[in-house]
């Protein structure tokens, strides 16, 4: 998988040096660039953004310099990678999203700032790749960066080879459409605290049928609209 992001601040992304991506990228799994949207400015002060047309506060996102750093990404025609634009205004990330973008070969991330970006960029890309307007969460944030490296970590750990024990994958919350059970480890007894006795019981069949009960009431309890509840 190839990702690409433009934004105003690539050192943001550095962070995506660390860890499981860290090593999905030296694997050459996962291929991570950021770019600095100044670098397609030609003005001295490198200016990304100008007033809204029809008045309001704060700033819009000027188009030419996204159109000259996407078409440095993907060319100047038509594309097969998928252009992703973090917004307020976008259909809700969720884990099945995450899959979705995980199948994608080719990834571009377009990071707003201000009061985001010129509305032409999503359509003038539109005509020339799919474009999906994705929301972190029905919440304000600054900026698409925080969006895009929690979008980045959901789908890369979902790219085959980066997790290695893909088991670990299938019985997390959100991927069976349920929240996950709870997990203990040792020592069985912590603070007057014991581990319930099932999970030291060696019984399989038990320990499985408990967590499944565990999940069910865990999300009957903090998500019932999970259950169509
Ligand atoms: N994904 C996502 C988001 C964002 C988000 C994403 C991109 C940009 C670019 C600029 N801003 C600031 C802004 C713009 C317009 N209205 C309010 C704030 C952004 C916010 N906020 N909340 C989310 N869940």
């Amino acid at each position: 998988m190839r990702v690409d992001i433009v934004t105003i601040f690539p050192e943001f992304f550095s962070v995506l040096d660390l860890s499981l991506l860290g090593k999905a990228r030296q694997s050459g799994l996962i291929e991570v660039t950021a770019h600095d949207l100044r670098d397609a400015t030609h003005d001295r002060h490198r200016t990304v953004d100008d007033t809204p047309y029809g008045g309001g506060a704060g700033m819009v996102m000027k188009p030419e310099p996204w159109g000259e750093a996407i078409d440095g990404i993907v060319g100047d025609g038509a594309s097969d990678a998928l252009l992703v634009v973090p917004s307020p205004a976008g259909e809700p990330f969720t884990q099945q999203i995450a899959r979705e973008l995980a199948a994608e070969q080719h990834l571009v991330f377009a990071c707003g700032r201000y009061e985001g970006i010129d509305q032409r960029v999503v359509d003038h890309y539109a005509t020339r790749m799919r474009v999906r307007l994705i929301s972190l969460g029905d919440y304000v944030l600054n900026g698409g960066e925080v969006a895009v490296m929690a979008m980045i970590e959901a789908a890369g750990r979902l790219v085959p080879g980066v997790v290695g024990n893909p088991e670990s994958l299938v019985e997390e919350s959100h991927e069976d459409g349920l929240l996950e059970y709870p997990s203990y480890t040792k020592p069985a007894s912590w603070r007057g605290l014991d581990v319930p006795p099932v999970l030291l019981s060696g019984n399989h069949g038990a320990i499985a049928a408990w967590r499944h009960e565990q999940q069910i009431e865990r999300t009957r309890r903090v998500r019932p609209e999970l259950l169509g509840e």
